[in-house]
């Protein structure tokens, strides 16, 4: 996770901000963060010491309603990545055509360090030191890597100590029983899954001929893995921080998901109810899951995975991108080029915060919509945003990326222009 990620995004916003047909003020307008907060959070640990980590919470842009976006505890999150992060949010609620504008936080900590209590007083401290520009109204945070629907209880259950009122939508993918909306926890992978069925129609494939390397099989990744196992995809890469599994024959999604569950590691395994037994399999690294000759290659982990170092050993037909920019602008045109086939981020991993919408949603009215509602509408906006940005790409020869960013530019400008003559530029810190 370089710090080069964010000049990057910029690079990207510049280059198809140009030929959107969207003023330029507005593209200018986001090469520009609206705020960014960086805090001390003091922490003491078990031990009785006190130790001190950075977090950050950016607000990067609100012309389409309250920003929106998840928390993500890495030993590497830094700034330049939190604002990178926050833009392609601003993006991606335009893509699927959502009211809200982006924001995304982190915290530069190992998480797997620290132990459940550590755990809670850290998230904790981040809600007292971001209490001031988080609310249901102004921004929105949820979760993002190492993070869950606990951390999101615990955030909550702070904000709500500190304003001395229940604010259930002051944060998404909490637990149910603290107004978590069914189906969060999968609609991440359920989104991307989503858009694999559109392609699926589009060319007409037969799932069982169709191989998939997912690299990262946490939240995003595992449920995209193992809606496309259930549909007959055969998975034959999967991989987590510690490297990767490869097997031209197909893996058991169910099986090695039990296995992580049990041992923390993705091992080849086949599982019957009572025992696990391993099955024939190469063991690689996350570099080589990437290059492996497969039709849908899903990176579902972290950014800037394929750049100008691995773009020519890149073999698959499609890239999936579950993750967060995990292709790097400077090689758009060499994949456009290949014919190999980019499903943006902003589109493909929108799922997540399209059910996150929904549960606020729900939080602000108190009714809870039962899984099928949610899935159906999920669905629904999924398919009309993947259509509406294919059929750009197909009639004016664009990369789906560029037809996207150009929906996008094209609402925020449309917003920015209905917010009247204020100088909106320059204010607007709602
Ligand atoms: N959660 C969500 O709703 C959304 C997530 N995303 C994006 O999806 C991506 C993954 O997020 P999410 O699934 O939530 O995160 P999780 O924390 O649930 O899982 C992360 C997964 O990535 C693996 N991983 C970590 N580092 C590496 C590495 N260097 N190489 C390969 N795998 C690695 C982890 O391995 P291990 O298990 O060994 O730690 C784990 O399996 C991120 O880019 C995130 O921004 C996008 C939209 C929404
Ligand atoms: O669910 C959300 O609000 C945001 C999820 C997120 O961080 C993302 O889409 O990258």
């Amino acid at each position: 996770m370089s710090e080069q990620i964010y000049q990057d995004a910029l690079a990207r916003v510049r280059e198809i901000g140009e030929n959107a047909g969207v003023n330029a003020e507005v593209i200018e307008s986001l090469m520009h963060p609206m705020r960014t907060m960086i805090a001390s959070l003091p922490v003491r640990m078990d031990d009785g010491s006190t130790e001190y980590f950075t977090a950050y919470r950016c607000r990067y842009n609100n012309a389409l309603g309250p920003t929106k976006g998840g928390i993500r505890y890495h030993p590497e999150v830094n700034q330049p990545e939190v604002q990178a992060l926050a833009l392609w949010m601003t993006i991606k609620c335009a893509v699927v055509g959502l009211p809200y504008g982006g924001g995304k936080g982190g915290i530069t900590v190992d998480p797997k360090k620290l132990s459940r209590m550590e755990l809670e007083r850290l998230s904790r401290s981040y809600v007292r030191q971001m209490a001031d520009i988080i609310s249901p109204d102004r921004d929105i945070p949820a979760p993002d890597v190492y993070t869950n629907e606990r951390i999101m209880g615990w955030m909550m259950d702070e904000y709500e100590h500190i304003t001395r009122q229940k604010a259930p939508g002051v944060i998404t993918g909490k637990p149910i029983s603290l107004g978590g909306s069914l189906g969060r926890d999968d609609a991440t992978g359920r989104g991307a899954y989503m858009c694999i069925l559109e392609l699926e129609k589009k060319h007409g494939w037969n799932p069982s001929d169709i191989k998939v390397a997912v690299q990262g099989f946490g939240n995003g990744g595992y449920h995209a893995a193992r809606l496309l196992h259930e549909r007959g995809y055969k998975i034959v890469a999967i991989s987590d921080s510690r490297g990767g599994i490869h097997s031209d024959s197909g893996f058991d999604v169910p099986s090695i998901y039990k296995e992580k569950q049990r041992s923390r590691q993705v091992k080849a395994v086949y599982c019957t109810q009572s025992v696990c037994e391993q099955v024939e399999h190469n063991t690689i690294s996350n570099e080589q899951l990437l290059e492996l000759d497969v039709d849908i290659l899903i990176p579902a982990a972290l950014d800037g995975v394929i750049g100008k170092h691995n773009v020519d050993k890149i073999k698959a037909n499609y890239i999936v991108e579950v993750a967060n920019g995990p292709v790097l602008s400077d090689v758009d045109a060499i994949l456009h080029d290949k014919e190999i086939h980019v499903v943006p981020d902003v589109l493909a991993n929108a799922g997540g915060v399209t059910v996150s919408y929904f549960e606020w949603v729900q939080n602000r009215s108190g009714y809870a919509w039962d899984l099928d509602t949610v899935q159906e509408r999920l669905g629904k906006i999924m398919s009309k945003s993947f259509n509406e940005v294919w059929d750009l790409a197909k009639s004016e020869n664009r990369s789906m990326r560029n037809a996207a960013y150009t929906l996008a530019f094209r609402r925020i400008g449309e917003a920015v222009g209905a917010h009247g003559t204020r100088d909106y530029f320059n204010s607007s810190d709602a």
